[in-house]
């Protein structure tokens, strides 16, 4: 059998402008796209009907009938990487592997062990940059230190910007140099020990028309003001180039999001222990209250408060939460429950369809005040002035909360002055300790 190059996809599930597919069709050797679904992921997921495991099985499904459409395949294997891939070496006659890069602790440490693997037998495993525009060491202050602040970082990024980073890769040109083969078999979701659900994911269209209003509209949640691509930009099923360079040329305000997804990725890159950490240490010393009735309430949305439970209802109804609310949430449960950040961000994470381990954590963090660019300790988001600025007539958050104003809606539970004062108190006590 000719030797042959793999295309691994992971957060990429696209043929159109993907970068390291475009170099493995270039490579000269016949291209067969592989995908992992990876037990070290799957495993830990506790609900099985996972909306994201859903939206991945549909995505990998699209991208095999257009590969098959083209008279190649797509493998889909399921298991842990690193028995996959010594598998596959004694199966097939590989000769090089091709992937775009993923910025996150397991997925480093993951690309580590499998370039090992593959080096043991002589196989070349190259990397591109395609998650971002910019990455690791791109964007450094004049110092050679990264950024860990948000607004000379976007200025620097938008120095460097240029044609060449916005451009696609062609690879359609070069679509005929995929491996010819028959169409191969994919384990089902049930064999992998998760249940099919049927859920209208958002559309993979870019809304120009939501990009041109962006500035005027993104903060107001009952209206549709942002464009809902934040899962498409997780797995890639849109390329951030393409997204970027329609920013650029349409509204600035977005583009700063896209730069703001650039920046956290790049921080998770430098600060790899943030997940667990505070980026400022200082804010381990606080002592959280950690009230699991308290958590529970704030998870189900009976917090009573109106906008924070519209948020949790929205986020457990459909795996989405408006950028606005997820600001006030995570304020909520960090300064007026006081409850540690990093269960919050667990609760994000097993829940939200765009869950994205940089932006989350960086989220978090911010909202915390711990975070390398964060809120001030004692801003503390009030909900009903925020309620009153971004959902003025209640239309989000009667959406949300159909049983407002009855017996059956909750007391609030916490004073917003007393939390508010507490809160205050209690961060002032843990960074002033020596
Ligand atoms: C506590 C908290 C947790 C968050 N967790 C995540 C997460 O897990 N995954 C995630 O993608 N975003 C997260 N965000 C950022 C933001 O809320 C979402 O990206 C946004 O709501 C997605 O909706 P959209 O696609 O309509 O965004 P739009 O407003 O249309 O923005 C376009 C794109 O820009 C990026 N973006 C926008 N805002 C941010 C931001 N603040 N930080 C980083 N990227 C941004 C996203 O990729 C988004 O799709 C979090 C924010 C907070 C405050």
């Amino acid at each position: 059998m000719e030797k042959i190059a793999i295309h691994w996809f992971r957060r990429d599930l696209r043929l159109e402008d993907n970068a390291a597919l475009y170099h493995a069709l270039k490579s000269g050797l016949p291209v067969l796209g592989l995908f992992i679904f990876d037990r070290h992921i799957l495993d830990k997921l506790q609900d099985k009907t996972d909306r994201r495991v859903n939206f991945i099985y549909q995505e990998v499904k699209r991208l095999k009938a257009e590969l098959e459409k083209l008279g190649s395949t797509l493998l889909v294997k399921y298991g842990f990487p690193e028995e996959v891939w010594p598998q596959l070496t004694e199966e097939l006659p590989i000769s090089q592997v091709f992937a775009n890069r993923d910025y996150e602790p397991y997925a480093q440490k993951r690309d580590k062990q499998i370039y090992d693997i593959l080096q043991s037998k002589g196989i070349k495993f190259t990397g591109a940059k395609d998650h971002v525009i910019f990455e690791k060491n791109e964007v450094l202050k004049d110092n050679g230190q990264p950024y860990t602040v948000y607004t000379p970082y976007s200025r620097k990024w938008k120095e460097k910007l240029n044609d060449f980073y916005l451009k696609s890769y062609p690879t359609q040109a070069y679509f005929s140099n995929f491996y010819k083969s028959n169409p191969k078999p994919i384990p089902t979701l049930e064999e992998m020990g998760f249940v099919t659900t049927s859920y209208e994911y958002p559309s993979r269209e870019i809304p120009m028309g939501i990009l041109q209003n962006y500035h005027l509209k993104r903060d107001f949640p009952a209206t549709q003001g942002t464009s809902r691509l934040s899962v498409h930009l997780r797995f890639g099923t849109i390329s951030i180039r393409t997204l970027a360079r329609l920013a650029a040329s349409t509204n600035e305000k977005y583009l700063n999001e896209l730069i703001w997804r650039d920046f956290y990725q790049m921080i998770l890159y430098h600060f790899p222990y943030i997940p667990d950490k505070a980026f400022k240490p200082e804010y381990d010393r606080i002592q959280w209250e950690n009230n699991e009735d308290h958590f529970k309430a704030w998870c189900e949305g009976r917090t009573g408060y109106p906008i924070v439970d519209a948020g949790m209802s929205e986020l457990n109804a459909t795996g989405f939460m408006h950028n606005r609310v997820r600001m006030i949430v995570s304020s909520f449960l960090t300064k007026h429950l006081l409850i540690d950040w990093r269960w919050g961000e667990q609760y994000f994470a097993a829940k939200l369809l765009d869950y994205e381990m940089a932006s989350n954590v960086g989220g978090w963090q911010w909202a915390a005040g711990s975070g390398n660019d964060a809120a001030p300790y004692f801003r503390i988001f009030n909900p009903a002035l925020q309620t009153e600025k971004f959902d003025k007539h209640l239309d989000y958050v009667k959406k949300w909360v159909p049983e407002l104003n009855t017996s059956a809606y909750p007391k609030p539970i916490v004073d917003h002055t007393f939390a508010r004062n507490r809160a205050i108190e209690r961060y002032k006590k843990a960074l002033e300790q020596k």
